[in-house]
């Protein structure tokens, strides 16, 4: 059986165009319009942020804070397992950031992440299917840290000794030395075990990850589009150590480490061809829509509990029998509270009469008083 985890309410408080504003929120659909620039996209980041400690659009939170302010606060109430928390964070420029639960604060940030589980859907998300390999890994380890504290861990330790690693590459390579292959070897001999396990993980999550998404993507095409994916890394060949004993020579002559689990890649294909060169627009958001899909279908049934699913400004090149389909997907028990932004109330409407819950509606307008740069 699963619990819903909702945001019942949220305040926000310099943050971006809002210089201090109050929502509230149905457990289930909430569809929010308004015009463009009005806040619709900022209004989902603030319920982002709360629940994983920052932004899911800027990695700072310097442009978050509203113009010619030094801060912003935010507070929610979520609802889980029937319980009430008060999820409080305030920045200041210059100081550590604040972030509170019940009036308890963390140790570390990191614990806070996957507690109030989320799954965004934006527009540049696209960039996961376009772009390069890696914005694939960085959303299957967004993915995994919300599952797995583990996890994160060995990703950030993974990460902390590549950049060391490959610091000691580019300074031996202004000044050679051959004490460079004991110092190596020291590395790698941390750095093995953290690739390996976040190898495993990556694995076992791929494995049900796949099957999900292409029953997702069929539904959406309506049973007439088939696609399929693969996890791709170096470690299926052979083993870390294996790869660093002989890449060392390539290590050396490119001054950067070559092989790792920091080349892994997700391949997508739509009836058999690279979906990325050869999809349509729709196409390719309806193969982005089935793995965030798959992403909520999968931190539901690990954490048993409905993550918030937030879809924003997604229909755009969506045809209206993929919007239907998209609706009648996410409007099953097996998904919670869902938040959606369109500038346009109308394209929403349409699509009202075959879904079974009436949405709780929230119309943002153009602030007279916008802040200015
Ligand atoms: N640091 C800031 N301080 C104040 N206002 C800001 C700041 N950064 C951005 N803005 C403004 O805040 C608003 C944020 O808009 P947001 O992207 O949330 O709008 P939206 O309703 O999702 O728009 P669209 O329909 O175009 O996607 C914009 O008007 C933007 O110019």
């Amino acid at each position: 059986m699963h619990t819903t985890s909702y945001v019942a309410t949220v305040e926000l408080t310099q943050f971006k165009n809002f210089s201090h504003a109050n929502f509230s929120f149905s457990p289930e659909m909430n569809f929010i319009t308004g015009p463009n620039g009005c806040g619709k996209t900022t209004l989902l980041d603030a319920v982002h942020y709360l629940s994983m400690t920052k932004s899911y659009f800027h990695a700072a939170d310097q442009p978050l804070t509203q113009y010619g302010k030094n801060g912003f606060r935010l507070e929610g109430k979520w609802l889980l397992h029937d319980t009430e928390y008060h999820l409080t964070c305030v920045t200041k420029e210059g100081a550590k950031k604040e972030f509170r639960v019940n009036d308890i604060s963390y140790t570390r940030l990191a614990e806070h992440i996957g507690r109030f589980p989320v799954v965004m859907i934006a527009p540049d998300d696209i960039q996961m299917i376009t772009g390069g390999s890696e914005e694939r890994r960085k959303w299957l380890d967004a993915l995994i840290s919300q599952l797995s504290s583990d996890y994160l861990m060995h990703l950030l330790a993974y990460q902390k000794i590549l950049s060391q690693r490959n610091q000691l590459l580019r300074q031996w390579a202004e000044q050679p030395s051959p004490a460079i292959h004991d110092l190596l070897d020291a590395y790698d001999q941390q750095w093995t075990p953290h690739a390996e396990a976040i190898f495993e993980y990556r694995t076992q999550i791929c494995a049900q990850l796949i099957p999900l998404t292409s029953q997702f993507y069929t539904f959406l095409s309506g049973h007439r589009e088939h696609i399929q994916l693969q996890y791709q890394s170096q470690l299926h060949e052979k083993s870390m150590t294996t790869w660093l004993k002989d890449v060392r020579k390539e290590d050396l002559q490119a001054r950067r480490s070559t092989a790792g689990i920091h080349k892994d890649d997700l391949q997508f294909l739509l009836n058999g061809y690279p979906v990325k060169i050869h999809g349509s627009q729709g196409q390719r958001k309806s193969f982005l829509l089935a793995l965030k899909l798959a992403q909520y279908q999968l931190i539901s049934k690990q954490k048993a509990l409905t993550p918030i699913l937030m879809l924003d400004d997604i229909f755009e090149k969506l045809d209206p029998r993929r919007i239907q389909l998209l609706l009648s997907i996410i409007s099953m028990d097996s998904f919670g509270q869902v938040l959606i932004t369109d500038a346009d109330p109308d394209r929403l409407k349409a699509h009202l009469p075959g879904y079974p819950y009436s949405p709780n509606w929230i119309e943002l307008i153009d602030p007279v008083d916008k802040p200015q740069a």
